[in-house]
């Protein structure tokens, strides 16, 4: 059943951060898959990355989604990379309202510019940033919503979202 709220999007466009914002405003828990990796796993993402791979990451992921999805209601914030696999697409789209964040390239980079904390941005980040927009070009357009993120605050963004979320949930009472 569809039940929870969740965010997709390329590597900062705001999920974790406009998350926190939703869950308050909606007081709906809220789940952040990385943090849970980071968690269940007792490794930083980064040290997840050196030491099983970016696949050995995906793996740990994909079971992570697939509890978070399995409890209660909540907001979920996903990592970046989620919509990679197959499996966890049908799932999210199975199991909650999925609403897309998105940014524009030179905005990504702002927000990001010095972050050590994402493996698949290090070196070049505005080469890195472009190279996985190209990589990721249709993977998040099954979303059911999608937000321009540039230009607004993150409580602008989440205070859209609550709106947006409300009048559906009306609609299906
Ligand atoms: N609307 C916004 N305007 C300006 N800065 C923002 C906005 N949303 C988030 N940020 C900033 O951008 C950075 C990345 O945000 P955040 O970690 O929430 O992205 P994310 O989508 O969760 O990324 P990831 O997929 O890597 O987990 C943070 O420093 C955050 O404060
Ligand atoms: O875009 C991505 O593939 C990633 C985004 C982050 O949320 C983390 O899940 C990790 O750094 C990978
Ligand atoms: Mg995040």
């Amino acid at each position: 059943m569809k039940q929870h709220l969740i965010l997709i999007g390329m590597t900062g466009t705001g999920k974790t951060t406009v998350g926190r914002a939703l869950s308050e405003r909606l007081g709906l828990p809220l789940t952040d898959t990385d943090r849970v990796i980071e968690q269940t796993t007792g490794q930083s993402i980064a040290q997840l990355f050196r030491e099983q791979g970016e696949q050995g990451f995906r793996a740990v992921e994909t079971q992570v989604l697939h509890q978070v999805l399995a409890g209660k209601p909540q907001v979920i914030a996903t990592g970046g990379g989620i919509v990679l696999r197959a499996e966890n697409v049908e799932r999210m789209k199975r199991h909650g309202w999925v609403v897309c964040l998105q940014a524009s390239a030179d905005e990504i980079c702002r927000r990001l510019a010095g972050d050590t904390n994402r493996p698949l941005l290090q070196g070049d980040l505005k080469q890195r940033v472009r190279q996985l927009m190209l990589e990721r070009a249709g993977k998040y357009d099954f979303a059911d919503w999608k937000v321009e993120t540039t230009g607004h605050t993150a409580y602008e963004v989440a205070s859209m979202i609550e709106q947006r979320w409300r009048r559906e949930m009306e609609v299906r009472v």
